[in-house]
């Protein structure tokens, strides 16, 4: 008998649904078919039909018009004013007057919106007392509502790439770079969030206060696109300022993004460089040792003697793997005397590694970065953890501009984390003296807590042993589950502790035929491992070297793998959000035909509810009925509830056997087996290490280098 019906008792075979499920056959994330990132397209009431209000696909501009964002508006924009001729009439003097000529109105904005389940509120001190010009009066009356609800917004949704230069003025350049990227629509989180970082003011036509921007909080699914949603607006807004100001070929931090991981902070990079080709813009990824324009408090301006700018290094545009290029600078730095401030403009970093640069000299002085404009904080619900929160408010201090704009964006946001922001950015206003910007908080989907387009399976096994057992089956090439499709690779499996990883990792090593590759299929990757070694890993799997990647919660935020057709959780994860974001690691960009499998045992039952949760929501929101939920009703009832302290633990320290002792260790072998192994590994990791420390000391990036990124709470 299959051992996957047993364990899998309980379960139901998935029906046909919008989202998920049996239609998956065919379609696995690695096929890399181009699927529509767009994950929900709903029916609403009263609204036209689709095609009245959606740009057709066709008029979106493979190549966009050859022309200078910048020039003279008459040689900008001849072409395109010449085929809108016959509209010249209409349009009024006001330069804006042909944009706004192109906007929604308010009733198309709200349908949009609902259909694809984009929410907009209003957040923070101005919620109370929101301002709205009331058009139809000649004279604009404020009227001042007051209500417990956040109010509602309906900005003007992005509703293709093209209008990001028609209507919203994007740099052609970056326009181009992003039309080379290949989307054909944009996202939820795009269709949202774009129009209003790029030109608040035409987005929320009609609102007021916008004159220096809004304050953005954003709540969309995994794989949403969430990256290109912060990046393009942030280069934009550089670009606009530099043109209009008239600094040509300069370079200064204009912006930050923090993110909890190296890993996650290297894919950035990639994804900035190649949105900034062509730009002059640099962005790079911070590196222990490294020198920012940065000014001391206490000194004033300025500033110490090696801050003395050197000619630019020679920038290779099509170098696309960071952690080479980050190398050759570094050593190109360390050759260097004296020490010279890195021409960056926008900067990837982990908390600790750009704090302990703020930090670093006189114990009486603090460095502050006044020239920062933008702050954007990726994944920033575990930024603003206690385990992260000190490090990222210490940045977000050291942020002295007046001008400063905040985004935060994450698949997961408590509601403690938007307490945390909006009092922090009200105290901020008023210890500045400035009046707060409005704090706009988007929302894509009913819930933050699902993964909506992928299969979903809970997994009980009786032992640990059980949960090897089963994993074993998945990973076999004939396996599927509930006689769905078959499982591929690419495959990544978390666990719980660094331990518990490479102990996996070692008990499965040989489980792939040599013939297909043998050992050199499977690797772990955690933060136990140094940086080089981290980033080989990375490129394996991506490159599909590497079929089955064991790992912990390092990789379980923000990384993008776009051909993952399976994450397992080998342990449970330890929250709910742990659970949203691992599962995220597949179908990405609304790819079917992914699957989350968590294993459980008789010691994850008190916790696998919030997992249980998740899958219920997930299923809801992809259209299935209760009826043909994975999950079924019997047992999320018979599922206890867990307390709150004990949600704390888990959170913070996962299952507690599993860290330490004999639970700790995961194998299927006898004790003699294991100890007549464990000489013979011994030897083996030894030589290893010794040659990787040897590595590591040679490129001068060793595991204390100070990264202070997240790994799931102390793994
Ligand atoms: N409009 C689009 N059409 C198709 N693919 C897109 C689009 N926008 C982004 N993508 C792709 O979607 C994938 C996921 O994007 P991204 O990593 O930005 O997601 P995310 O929302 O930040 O996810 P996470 O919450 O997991 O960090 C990337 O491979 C990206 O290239």
């Amino acid at each position: 008998m299959d051992i996957l019906k047993v364990l899998s008792r309980g379960t139901k075979k998935s029906a046909k649904t919008s989202l998920s499920g049996g239609s998956a056959v065919g379609k696995l994330p690695s096929s890399g078919t181009k699927t529509n990132p767009q994950l929900y397209h709903d029916e609403v009431r009263g609204q036209k039909r689709k095609r009245d209000v959606e740009e057709p696909e066709s008029k979106i501009p493979e190549v966009l018009p050859e022309v200078d964002f910048f020039a003279p508006k008459d040689v900008a924009e001849s072409k395109p004013a010449k085929m809108a001729e016959s509209n010249k009439a209409k349009r009024a003097a006001s330069p804006d007057a042909e944009a706004e000529a192109k906007l929604l109105s308010a009733e198309e904005c709200r349908q949009l919106l609902r259909s694809h389940r984009l929410k907009v509120t209003l957040l923070g001190k101005r919620e109370e007392q929101h301002k709205v010009k009331k058009p139809k009066k000649k004279k604009a009356v404020v009227e001042v509502k007051k209500d417990k609800k956040p109010p509602q917004l309906n900005p003007q949704p992005l509703v293709s790439f093209g209008q990001l230069r028609s209507t919203y003025n994007l740099s052609r350049r970056v326009a181009e770079n992003l039309s080379y990227q290949g989307y054909r629509v944009p996202t939820e989180v795009q269709m949202g969030s774009m129009p209003l970082l790029i030109r608040p003011d035409l987005a929320l036509k009609g609102e007021e206060g916008l004159e220096n921007g809004i304050d953005l909080l954003a709540v969309a699914p995994t794989g949403s696109g969430k990256t290109i949603s912060f990046l393009v607006p942030t280069i934009n807004n550089i670009m606009r300022r530099r043109a209009q100001e008239k600094l040509h070929g300069i370079h200064e931090l204009e912006a930050i993004v923090i993110v909890p991981t190296r890993e996650l902070a290297y894919q950035i990079v990639n994804v900035g460089n190649q949105l900034v080709k062509g730009t002059g813009i640099k962005i790079v990824g911070m590196r222990k040792g490294m020198i920012l324009a940065a000014e001391s408090q206490d000194i004033g301006e300025g500033d110490s003697d090696d801050e003395v700018e050197k000619p630019e290094e020679s920038e290779d545009e099509e170098e696309d793997e960071y952690d080479e290029e980050e190398e050759e600078n570094e050593k190109k730095e360390k050759s260097r005397k004296p020490k010279v401030v890195s021409k960056v403009d926008i900067l990837i970093t982990t908390p600790l590694l750009l704090l302990n640069f703020l930090t670093s000299g006189s114990t009486s002085t603090q460095k502050v970065l006044p020239t920062v404009r933008d702050l954007i904080l990726d994944e920033a619900d575990v930024l603003l953890d206690p385990l992260f929160r000190e490090q990222t408010l210490g940045i977000w201090n050291a942020c002295s501009s007046s001008e400063l704009r905040l985004s935060f964006w994450s698949a997961t946001m408590g509601s403690n984390i938007e307490t945390l922001v909006t009092e922090k950015l009200a105290s901020r206003a008023e210890s500045l003296g400035l009046s707060q910007r409005p704090l706009v908080r988007l929302v894509v989907g009913l819930k933050d807590t699902a993964v909506p387009n992928i299969v979903h399976r809970l997994i009980y096994t009786a032992s640990e042993q059980g949960k090897l057992l089963g994993l074993r089956q998945l990973l076999r090439p004939t396996s599927s589950i509930d006689s769905g499709p078959p499982l591929r690779p690419p495959f990544l499996v978390f666990t719980q502790t660094i331990e518990r990883a490479t102990a996996l990792q070692e008990e499965l090593k040989y489980d792939i035929p040599l013939e297909a590759g043998g050992s050199s299929r499977i690797a772990a990757l955690h933060s136990g491992l140094p940086d080089a070694a981290r980033a080989a890993i990375m490129r394996k799997f991506r490159s599909g070297e590497i079929w089955v990647l064991i790992t912990t919660d390092v990789l379980a935020r923000g990384v993008d793998f776009a051909g993952v057709n399976g994450v397992l959780n080998y342990d449970v994860p330890g929250s709910s959000a742990a659970y949203v974001h691992r599962a995220g690691r597949t179908g990405r960009a609304g790819r079917e035909g992914g699957i989350a499998v968590t294993f459980y045992t008789k010691e994850d039952i008190p916790f696998v509810k919030t997992v249980a949760n998740v899958i219920a929501e997930s299923e809801k929101q992809a259209g299935k009925t209760v009826e043909e939920s994975s999950v079924q009703k019997w047992l999320l009832d018979a599922l206890p509830n867990v307390g709150k302290e004990d949600r704390k633990k888990l959170k913070e320290r996962g299952v507690e056997s599993r860290r330490s002792g004999n639970k700790a260790q995961i194998t299927s072998r006898s004790g003699y087996e294991r100890r007549k192994e464990h000489n013979r590994k011994g030897a083996i990791e030894g030589s290893k290490k010794r040659k990787m420390e040897a590595e590591d000391d040679g490129n001068g990036k060793g595991k204390g280098d100070g990264g202070g990124e997240w790994g799931g709470f102390d793994d």
